[in-house]
């Protein structure tokens, strides 16, 4: 294993309050994975890859990365390791090679090793014509790739992302995906939190599911949402109608769970397209009217909501994503 943390734990104390940012964490990520930390704000992502990374010390368990011990070991951990934090890292009043250069003479890197290294990297990642630009000039898509070189350039067999895409659009971010496949290609273990469901289940290996401070799942996205197998048809009945609803469908015999959605229920069956004309007459015979239906295979939210109770999908909830999943709804 490339990162291993046995228990590790961290709080904050804040006028007089503590908040239990991450609460007694197992992780083990192998050689050569994409492994993602998929969790809503405030679940804990960034204090613990700020512990992984060397950033910042737990207050208690066993942390081991790129077979460092830490905190012993932090200092020959930190040539080994790249982090890439929300805020990008790099120096706004100096050119992009500039920037890099200086990372690989911090790492390190002799000046003559800090240059070609930082030029091969600019190259690896399409960044060449942006070489004597400031940062501060270029769009939100270039300065997370810039931010992506200074974590890469000395070459770290572990890379730590926080939040890597976070605001940008579908195409940015699919640029930024394809570089962070390449890497895997090349061999570096690439640690990423999100929470973008979307991200997790296209780029990722592994992930681990992270609520309040706690691993609530972890696993491949396609082995998660075999654990809930089946399909998820979502009805928008009106809230109105919704506890009626759930306490009446829940007693057919093929539903297996009811969940309150926005406006409506999310049922869980094993055939949605089956289900929905019986799901329809249900309703019908109770004398609610469907506003819509939508179908959908089991997605990594459906994993979330099993083990907290709660979507990351809800509106105005932190990984609330529109168009991410394939779905087909239909007005009835
Ligand atoms: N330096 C700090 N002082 C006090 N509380 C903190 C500090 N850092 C984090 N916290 C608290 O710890 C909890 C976890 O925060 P953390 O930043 O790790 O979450 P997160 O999952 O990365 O969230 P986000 O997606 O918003 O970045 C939150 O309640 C946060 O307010």
């Amino acid at each position: 294993m490339v990162i291993e943390a046995e228990k590790m734990s961290r709080k904050f104390r804040q006028r007089g309050t503590t908040v239990e940012a991450v609460r007694g964490i197992d992780l083990h990520v192998r050689k050569g994975e994409i492994f993602g930390f998929l969790g809503p704000n405030g679940a804990g992502k960034t204090t613990t890859v700020r512990m992984l990374a060397t950033l910042l010390a737990p207050d208690s368990g066993q942390v081991s990365v790129a077979g460092c011990a830490l905190p012993k070991e932090t200092r020959r951990a930190r040539h080994l390791i790249g982090y890439v934090g929300q805020a990008g890292g790099t120096d706004d009043g100096m050119p992009v090679l500039d920037n890099l250069v200086l990372q690989a003479r911090l790492n390190g890197l002799g000046r003559t090793a800090a240059h070609e290294q930082s030029r091969r990297t600019l190259a690896a990642l399409g960044l060449v014509d942006l070489a004597d630009r400031l940062p501060r000039s270029l769009s939100g898509g270039q300065r997370r790739r810039v931010a992506l070189a200074l974590g890469l350039v000395h070459q770290p067999q572990v890379l730590f992302l926080d939040e890597p895409t976070l605001g940008l659009d579908p195409a940015a971010r699919a640029v930024l995906w394809e570089q962070i496949r390449a890497l895997r290609e090349a061999g570096t273990t690439v640690f990423l939190t999100t929470h973008y469901l979307e991200e997790a289940d296209a780029l990722c290996d592994r992930v681990a599911i992270i609520h309040q401070g706690r691993i609530v799942a972890s696993g491949g996205p396609a082995e998660l949402k075999r654990g809930i197998s089946g399909d998820a048809v979502t009805l928008s009945v009106g809230e109105r109608d919704g506890e009626r609803v759930m306490a009446a469908l829940e007693h057919l015999p093929f539903v297996r769970e009811v969940r309150e959605a926005p406006a409506g229920v999310r049922v869980y069956v094993e055939n949605g397209a089956d289900a929905i004309p019986s799901l329809v007459r249900g309703l019908d015979e109770l004398g609610v009217t469907v506003q819509s239906i939508g179908l959908e295979s089991a997605s990594l939210d459906d994993v979330f909501l099993k083990h907290t109770g709660s979507s990351l999908r809800m509106p105005g909830a932190a990984g609330a994503e529109s168009g991410a999943e394939t779905s087909s709804s239909y007005v009835a």
